[in-house]
């Protein structure tokens, strides 16, 4: 039977999925125990990221590595390396992995916004936080996440499309905002009419193929329901932070709140909420009227026990006939005013908030389960 050290020696030459370091190098192995009258050995393992493809594939190699070894049964723990150790990992990463969207040294935040229903606004607040939080000097990308849905391009007034150099698509930058939506390669507003394994496809490409370069915040404008196509997007999206946007009446906040329900479930944290279409301000009185109703925005981030980040009045931006963004309000606009303090409470928020608890669950895979 193998002992502690040949155990560490034999698992520690395994790497980390997602650091491509060993899990000597990394300090991933945690724990050892060893049974000797049952032949049973169990590992504690810390990986840079869990419950996942990657983290199935290593335990496949430990399980057989160990048994080569002599073990008769094996039993794997995994949970999350802790934010310190991959602060430290940062220092000394390579160019490219500190560009791979989905590598954990890269520091980008990935935000999605979402809504219970269509036709909320969730497209108009993502495009207004992306281009607000440019303002604010932050390095900004923007996913128009809502594939068969796009709108992005024509509500920033986007009218050039990509650059392909090699494998890497160039996107497209307005406002400061580097963009990208499937409206860049789909003929003249033809609809998308795929199925699910396509979609996947061109999300994956969006967060590989295209050149980010270095970001602190990446948008992702999600398809709007608690729908199969948004449930899918979900489950392909990286951990993220999550803006539910609803309007004020109560029953529209009542069914945003399933949104909040869904990202929770697909391992999503709530950021916040926005009520967009609050009021609509007369231009002659000055005097609110409340045409949608009241409560919505409050109500909703009461039940998600989240924060209620902002509300947007009724309204259209001032259009430019030199710079046309049908969608987009500059910072002189009361209504861009109001995106800025959104955007500066994301900002403050992401400063404040403390790193998420690092215990992972046993795996189901673990081979005591079985
Ligand atoms: N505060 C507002 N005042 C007036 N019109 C608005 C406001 N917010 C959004 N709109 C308009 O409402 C329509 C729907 O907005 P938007 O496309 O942003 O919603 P959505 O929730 O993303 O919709 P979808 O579900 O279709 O993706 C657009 O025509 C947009 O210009």
């Amino acid at each position: 039977m193998i002992n502690e050290q040949q155990v560490r020696e034999l698992v520690g030459q395994l790497q980390d999925p997602f650091l491509h370091r060993t899990l000597q190098e990394t300090g991933g192995i945690i724990e050892v125990s060893i049974k000797e009258e049952k032949e049973h050995v169990s590992v504690k393992l810390a990986i840079a990221k869990i419950n996942n493809a990657e983290q199935m594939q290593l335990q496949m190699k430990v399980v057989d590595l160990l048994k080569e070894a002599g073990a008769k049964t094996v039993g794997i723990r995994f949970e999350e390396l802790p934010a310190e150790k991959l602060e430290e990992f940062r220092g000394t990463a390579t160019a490219a992995e500190t560009q791979d969207l989905l590598s954990p040294l890269n520091n980008v935040q990935f935000i999605s916004i979402a809504s219970g229903k269509g036709g909320v606004g969730k497209s108009t607040v993502s495009v207004n936080l992306a281009v607000a939080l440019a303002r604010l000097g932050k390095k900004v990308g923007l996913i128009d996440a809502d594939i068969y849905g796009f709108s992005v391009p024509d509500m920033m007034g986007i009218q050039k499309n990509p650059v392909v150099r090699g494998n890497s698509i160039i996107p497209v930058e307005r406002f400061g905002v580097k963009v990208i939506s499937m409206g860049f390669f789909v003929d003249q507003n033809a609809p998308v009419v795929w199925r699910g394994p396509m979609l996947g496809k061109v999300l994956d490409q969006f967060f590989r193929d295209v050149e980010w370069g270095d970001l602190d915040y990446l948008l992702l404008d999600l398809p709007p329901g608690t729908g199969d196509v948004a449930l899918d997007v979900h489950q392909m999206l990286p951990h993220s932070k999550e803006v539910i946007v609803t309007t004020p009446h109560p029953t529209a906040a009542f069914v945003a709140a399933r949104a909040g329900a869904m990202a929770i479930k697909t391992d999503h944290e709530i950021l916040g909420v926005v009520e967009n279409m609050s009021w609509f301000e007369s231009k002659k009185t000055g005097e609110r009227e409340y045409v949608f109703g009241e409560g919505g925005g409050p109500k909703l981030a009461d039940e998600l026990r989240t924060e209620l980040l902002g509300q947007i009045p009724l309204g259209q931006p001032d259009w430019n006939e030199e710079d046309f963004a049908p969608s987009v309000y500059h910072e002189d606009h009361p209504t861009g005013q109001l995106y800025d303090e959104i955007a500066r409470k994301v900002i403050d928020k992401e400063t404040t908030d403390k790193p998420a608890e690092n215990e992972g669950p046993v795996s189901p895979f673990d081979p005591r389960n079985q």
